[in-house]
Order: C-alpha cells, then structure tokens, then sequence
C-alpha cells in the first residue's frame, strides 16, 4: 500500500471558457486518513475532486492517486476510487439490490463475489429490510446511503464523497456520518467536500480549505482553530442597529490585545482576541458608559466556521443561514481576515458541462 493515497502537486484546472478553478494546488492525502476539502460555493472542489478520478485533467501540475498517475494510468485509477457524486447516482426504478447488482456490473466485480457483497453493503447502510423496493419510496437520507453503497461495491481503499449530506435533515446526516466513519474506521481512506463545517470537524482527521481555486489554510480541525487566535466573544445588543457604534467602542485599543478581530453581526457584535475572557467585561463597561443596551453575552471556543470566516472572509452558506452574515474585518495587524461578502457570482458564467476543460 503507498503511504499517500492521494499526491497532488501544483495542479492546475482551466475550462474552455478561461475560468481557472483551480490554481496550483498541492496535496497530500495519507492512507487511512479522513481527509476533508471544505471551501464555499464555486471554489473549485468539484472540478479537483473531478481531476482527482479523472473525469478531468489537468491543464497543469501532476496527480497521484494510490500510487497511479491520474493522466498516464486513468483505468487503474478508476478501479481503485469509489465517487459518490453531488447528483445522486442511483435508477429510481430500481430496487436498492438491483442498483447495487447495477454498480457491481459497471465496476465489474466478479458474480463468485457479489451476492455477498451486496448483503454485506445493505447491512452497512441499514437498508437490508428494504432492500428489494424500488429507491423511488426512499427518503433523501436512505438515497444518498444507497449511492454511497453503490460507490463500494468493489471495495477501494479510496472513496471520494463530494457533499454527501446536503440537503439531509440533521437526523439523516447525523446516521451518514456514522456510516463514513465506520468506512474509514474499516480501513479506507475518505475524501469528503463540504460546506458544513461541523461535518468536517466531527469527521476530518485533517483538512484544506479552499477559496478561488487556491488552498487557503489546511491543518487538523483543532491546529486551525487554534490558528484563530484565542476565544470568542459574541454580543448581544438590545438596538442590532447600534452595532456599528459598539464596534467603534470595542476597537478602543486599549480593550483588546493586539490582533483582535472584531466584526458587527446581525444582532450585535463578535471579538476574537486571546484575552476575550479576561477583557470581556471591560468591554460590557465600555458598551454601558456609551449607552449602549446589551441584553446577551457569551464567551467560546472557536469553531470551524470562525476558522472559515478568518481565512476566507466569508461565512459559508450554512452558516450564513443560520443568521451568522457578516463581514470580516482585522482590527489591528489587517492579518487573517479579509473583507469579502458572500457572493454567488462563482455560478456565474459556468458551462454547463466538464467536458470544456483546457487540455
Ligand atoms: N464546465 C465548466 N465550465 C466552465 N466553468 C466551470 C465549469 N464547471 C465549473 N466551473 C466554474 O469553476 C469554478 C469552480 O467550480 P466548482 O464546481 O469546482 O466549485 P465547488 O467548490 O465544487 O462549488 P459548489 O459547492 O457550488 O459545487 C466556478 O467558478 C464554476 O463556475
């Protein structure tokens, strides 16, 4: 078994139209890792994920997948991934034992093999009582574990599962998590994009993040927290309006230590800063002495959407739903964060196929 299950170096995806989805990027996935690729809409996770199981090459770089060159040896790469892919691969009309039959055609594993293998998949996902209905009458959850199903049937020691979970109640997410993880605890090495960032951080022995085509931090869950920079302070206000003004006094310099982050929400303001425990009430003494009301007050540990919101300036979409929409901004050393708003314009543009890729 190679040590990397993945070796990507300086890769580089042009399509036909010019856009560059991603721009030189180098990574190094180890076997048995569960490795996971977070980055907001349009950043170029699909399009790697594509060269990765050579559904694309690249225009630049080299890529190494379980020791085979992604552009000289495309069929022993492919013999060796499993892809779940963002749209659902599975027949509706077909029963989930017949997808699986479909699969085991398509990846040609042995009919000696099969029948067991398939019991063996439905026991995994649970879908062993429904196993001869038609996926038309299953749940969002019960597909997408039957498409994950679908992508082991001749057992590869990589799988690559490009936002499995969107869309899923928490419920359903939750036992998909439970399934990946025993994959991985089984001995296969996972690839997973995603946007919710508490997937990753339940899952992910390691990850990247990436942002116009380029990797913008990578790291274990805990080292980019850390990286954040000390705790966090959310505020409360009684007037969101007043938001603006509450920054303005929180940034009094003698507040915070140097490299403090403080940014307005929708309902009043956030400081990241080493000393936001300590220095939390001053800046409640400060708000009271200006006139401003505060009616909530919470000091935390970051979480990888803190992370996301340092490196990339932009909330991710989960979060930004969750009412969480602000813009980043660096209060002393201009370091980490970047002022950028949530744009969609990475639809923009796009063709509609991968096939256009600049060669
Ligand atoms: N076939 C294509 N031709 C031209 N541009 C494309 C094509 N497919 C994707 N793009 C563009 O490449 C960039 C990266 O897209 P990609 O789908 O890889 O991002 P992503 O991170 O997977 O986003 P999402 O989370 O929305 O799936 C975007 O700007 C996208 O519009």
């Amino acid at each position: 078994m190679t040590e990397y299950a993945i070796e990507a170096r300086d890769v580089a995806v042009t399509y036909a139209d010019g856009t560059e989805a991603v721009r030189g990027v180098d990574l190094l996935v180890e076997t048995g890792e569960f490795f996971g690729f977070l980055g907001p809409n349009g950043a170029g996770k699909t399009t790697l994920i594509k060269t990765l199981v050579t559904l694309l090459r690249p225009t630049d770089g080299t890529v190494t997948v379980n020791g085979f060159d992604a552009v000289a040896e495309p069929q022993s790469v492919r013999a060796t991934v499993g892809y779940m892919a963002q749209e659902t691969s599975i027949d509706p009309e077909l029963t989930a034992r017949e997808n699986l039959r479909f699969a085991c055609d398509a990846y040609g594993v042995s009919r000696a093999e099969r029948g067991d293998r398939i019991d063996e998949l439905l026991a995994l996902v649970e879908l062993t009582d429904v196993a001869d209905k038609v996926a038309d009458d299953f749940s969002g959850g019960m597909k997408k574990r039957l498409d994950a199903a679908t992508a082991l049937v001749h057992r590869p020691p990589l799988v690559f599962l490009d936002e499995p979970t969107t869309g899923l109640d928490p419920a359903a997410r939750n036992r998909l998590w439970e399934y990946f993880q025993r994959i991985n605890d089984e001995g296969t090495t996972v690839f997973l994009t995603t946007q919710y960032l508490e997937e990753a951080d339940q899952l992910c022995d390691r990850l990247s993040v990436i942002q116009d085509g380029s990797v913008v931090a990578d790291g274990t869950p805990e080292t980019l927290k850390r990286r954040v920079g000390g705790e966090i302070l959310d505020v409360e206000l009684a007037e969101p309006a007043e938001s603006e003004r509450a920054v303005a006094v929180a940034r009094d310099e003698s507040l915070f230590a140097e490299g403090a982050t403080i940014t307005p929400t929708e309902s009043g303001l956030t400081v990241t800063a080493r000393d936001a425990r300590t220095r939390g009430t001053d800046l409640l003494v400060a708000l009271r002495d200006a006139d401003i009301g505060v009616v909530g007050f919470d000091v935390r540990a970051p979480t990888l959407d803190d992370v996301f919101l340092a490196v990339t300036g932009e909330r991710t979409e989960a979060a930004a739903a969750d009412g969480g929409d602000v813009q980043a901004e660096a209060v002393s050393d201009g370091g980490d964060a970047r002022e950028a708003a949530m744009t969609d314009d990475g639809e923009t543009g796009a063709a509609p196929d991968a096939d256009g890729v600049s060669r």
